[in-house]
C-alpha cells in the first residue's frame, strides 16, 4: 500500500528556482517513489497568472505521485497542516537598494511566513529557507514560530557544499561521491568557508591527496564563495537548477537520512564552535530518522577558526539589523 500523501508548500512557486524544483519534487526525488505529494504553491498576487502556467505544465507531466495542487497568495492556506516547506520566494535586490533595505523587506516576509507556520503547520514540519539572505531569513522565521520544535526551520548552504565537493573531486581526480566529511561553515554569502581539514577520500586525507594548500586558500575558497556571482554574470540570472538541486538534496537527506555522510546545513546554533546560540549558521551535520544532528567536537585549526569567525560576525550583524527592523515594525 502506498504511503499517505505528504503536504508540501513551495513559496516563490512562479519563480525560476521553483521551476527547476517542482517537477523533481513531483517525481519523488525528495520523499521517494512510494510517497504521493499534495503541492501547495504560494506566490504573490501578481504572480498568480504565471503560476497557473506552471500548474498546467505539472498537470501535463501526469506524475503518478502528484495527487493535488493548490495555488494561493496566502501563507495560512499554503502552510495548513503541511509536512514540509521550501521557502524560496523572497524580495530580490533592486537597483540602488542597500543591503539594509533588502534585509528589511525580507524580514517582513519571513516574519509573516514564520507566524503562519507557527499557526497552522504540522508540529513535525521540516522547513528549508532558500530565499536570500537565507540564514537571516530563517532566523527571522524561527523568532516568529516559537511553538515549533527547535530545529524545524533550516537554511540552505548545500549549494556551496555541492560546489566545493565538485571542485575538490575534480582537483583530486576522484568521483564526487568519494569526497566525504566536507564542511561548509557560516553564511550563504561570500564569507562562507569551505573546509577540507576533515575531508577524506577512501579514508585518506583529501588535503594530503591534493597537497596544494595555496590552491585551497587562494583559489578554491574564493571561487566557491563567489560562484553565485560568476553564474549570475554568465547567465544573466542567478543559479536556478543547481539551487533547486541543492534544495532537493538538503530536504531528501533530512527526510531519508544521509547514511552517515556529512552534509552542510544552515541550522540554529547550539552554541558550539563559538557560534552564538540561535544564530542560523552553516555547519556539518548528519541526518537520521528525520532528524539532523550537527557534527560536534571537531578540532578546528586556526585558519578555519578565523574563516568561521568572520562569517559568524557577518551573521551577527545581519541578525542585529533584522532585529532592529522587527523591533520597529
Ligand atoms: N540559498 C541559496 O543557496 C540560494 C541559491 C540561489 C538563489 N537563492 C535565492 O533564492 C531566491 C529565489 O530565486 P529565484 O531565482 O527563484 O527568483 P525569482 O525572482 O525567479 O522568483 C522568486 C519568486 O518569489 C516570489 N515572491 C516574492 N516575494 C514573495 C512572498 N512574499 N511570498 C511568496 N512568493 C514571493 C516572486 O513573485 C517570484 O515568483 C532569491 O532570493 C535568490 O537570491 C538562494
Ligand atoms: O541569488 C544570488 O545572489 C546568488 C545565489 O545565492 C547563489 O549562490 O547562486
Amino acid at each position: 500500500m502506498p504511503n499517505a500523501p505528504v503536504k508540501v508548500a513551495v513559496s516563490g512557486a512562479a519563480g525560476q528556482i521553483a521551476y527547476a524544483l517542482l517537477f523533481r519534487l513531483a517525481q519523488g526525488d525528495v520523499f521517494g517513489p512510494d510517497t504521493p505529494i499534495d503541492l501547495r504553491l504560494l506566490d504573490l498576487p501578481q504572480a498568480q497568472a504565471a503560476l497557473q502556467g506552471v500548474v498546467m505544465e505539472l498537470d501535463d507531466c501526469a506524475f503518478p505521485l502528484l495527487t493535488s495542487i493548490q495555488t494561493t497568495d496566502d501563507p495560512i492556506i499554503a502552510f495548513d497542516d503541511i509536512d514540509a516547506a521550501f521557502l524560496v520566494g523572497s524580495r530580490p535586490r533592486a537597483k540602488g537598494m542597500e543591503r539594509r533595505d533588502l534585509l528589511a523587506a525580507n524580514a517582513a516576509i519571513f516574519k509573516t511566513q514564520g507566524a503562519a507556520l507557527n499557526a497552522v503547520a504540522k508540529r513535525s514540519v521540516k522547513v528549508l529557507v532558500v530565499g536570500n539572505p537565507a540564514n537571516t531569513n530563517a532566523w527571522v522565521a524561527i523568532q516568529s514560530a516559537p511553538d515549533l520544535p527547535p530545529g524545524a526551520i533550516t537554511s540552505m548552504i548545500r549549494l556551496d557544499h555541492n560546489r566545493a565537493a565538485a571542485q575538490f573531486a575534480r582537483r583530486a581526480g576522484v568521483p564526487v561521491d568519494a569526497v566525504e566529511k566536507l564542511a561548509v561553515w557560516g553564511n550563504h554569502s561570500p564569507t562562507m568557508f569551505a573546509d577540507w581539514s576533515h575531508a577524506t577520500v577512501e579514508g585518506q586525507s583529501l588535503a594530503g591527496l591534493i597537497n596544494d594548500e595555496t590552491w585551497y586558500r587562494d583559489t578554491l575558497i574564493p571561487e566557491v564563495a563567489r560562484r553565485g556571482t560568476a553564474v549570475l554574470e554568465a547567465r544573466g540570472a542567478s543559479s536556478a537548477a543547481s539551487a533547486a538541486n541543492a534544495a532537493i538534496n538538503h530536504m531528501r537527506d533530512w527526510v531519508q537520512g544521509s547514511n552517515g555522510r556529512w552534509v552542510s546545513m544552515g541550522v540554529a546554533s547550539i552554541g558550539q564552535y563559538d557560534i552564538p546560540e540561535g544564530l542560523v549558521c552553516g555547519v556539518p551535520t548528519t541526518c537520521r530518522d528525520g532528524v539532523y544532528a550537527p557534527v560536534t567536537g571537531l578540532e578546528l585549526d586556526a585558519f578555519t577558526r578565523a574563516g568561521l569567525a568572520a562569517s559568524v560576525q557577518e551573521l551577527i550583524e545581519e541578525r542585529d539589523a533584522a532585529l532592529a527592523v522587527l523591533a520597529d515594525a
